[in-house]
């Protein structure tokens, strides 16, 4: 039986450590790396990242929307790239933030949790604001074939407070019930959950959540949107243990050298373990 995404996902963390680095080839960054916006140039980019990161990282998070920008082509970029990040070691995370009512939503899950689709990865970027139940064909896909979810909780940007802070009929803000859906998911799962939850490293003292969900929270905002892992104890509190802290621009802006990106990632995860062991 295949592991769950939760316990290969605790085991990684505790062998590698936490952090998640993005593969997100702005056209900014593959004109800084010296290469064209083009396939080839989105391929030596991915390709590189890849190489570089692979084999020492917990988790690569391709963003999804820097490969279909290119169509076709790209997509295939991105089908090779997560499997060979796979095969390197790292699980990978595919930030593809999809959602739509159910029966399209099955359809999504089925592009990226099924075990035979080429875009197939360890666990998927979710929107639960077409109500958290229409995910429901994605959360049994992924029990099905031990992948998991990230379900967009308390974003990183400043703009998403509008649709998460907003208060229900039973008193509750939308964020801390998408939290709760996800703790119930998880529950008694061991050694952690499959269906985590995305909530910013930029958003300052969250003491107010409830953010024991015995999943995953990945925690997007370090670097570029201007949060450091000296930020993450104040954040996340005693759920420090299960944040998995993604550093995308903050580590690809030293590319294209796989020395440097190397070594960019590893100050990232000495600060995080540093700063999440209160060193
Ligand atoms: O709340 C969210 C959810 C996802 N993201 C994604 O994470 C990376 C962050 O990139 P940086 O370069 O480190 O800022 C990117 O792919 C976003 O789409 C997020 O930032 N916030």
């Amino acid at each position: 039986m295949t592991e769950s995404f939760g316990a290969r996902l605790r085991h990684s963390m505790d062998e590698r450590g936490p952090l998640c680095v993005g593969i997100d080839p702005h056209a900014s960054l593959l004109a800084e790396w010296g290469l064209n916006d083009d396939v080839a140039g989105l391929e030596r980019f991915s390709r590189t990242v890849v190489e570089a990161m692979a084999d020492r990282v917990a988790v690569l998070k391709p963003q999804s929307a820097f490969f279909e920008r290119f169509g076709s082509r790209g997509v295939a970029v991105l089908e090779r790239s997560v499997m060979e990040a796979r095969a390197a070691g790292a699980l990978v995370v595919m930030d593809a933030k999809r959602g739509d009512i159910g029966s399209t939503m099955a359809a999504y899950a089925e592009s990226f949790l099924h075990k035979d689709s080429p875009l197939f990865s360890d666990a998927l970027t979710v929107s639960p604001y077409l109500g958290y139940g229409s995910l429901s064909p994605a959360v049994a896909l992924a029990r099905e074939s031990g992948s998991g979810l990230f379900v967009l909780a308390l974003t990183s940007n400043p703009e998403g407070g509008e649709v998460q802070h907003a208060i229900r009929a039973d008193g509750r803000n939308v964020g801390a019930t998408m939290l709760a859906h996800l703790a119930a998911e998880n529950e008694g799962d061991e050694p952690l959950g499959s269906f985590g939850a995305v909530v910013g490293a930029t958003l300052g003292d969250l003491s107010t959540y409830d953010l024991s969900i015995n999943g995953p929270l990945l925690a997007p905002g370090i670097g570029a949107q201007g949060a450091t892992p000296a930020d993450l104890p104040r954040v996340f509190g005693a759920a420090v243990r299960n944040v998995v802290p993604n550093v995308s621009r903050g580590v690809l802006r030293h590319g294209p050298d796989v020395v440097a990106l190397r070594e960019a990632a590893s100050r990232f995860a000495d600060e995080i373990t540093g700063a999440v062991s209160g060193g």
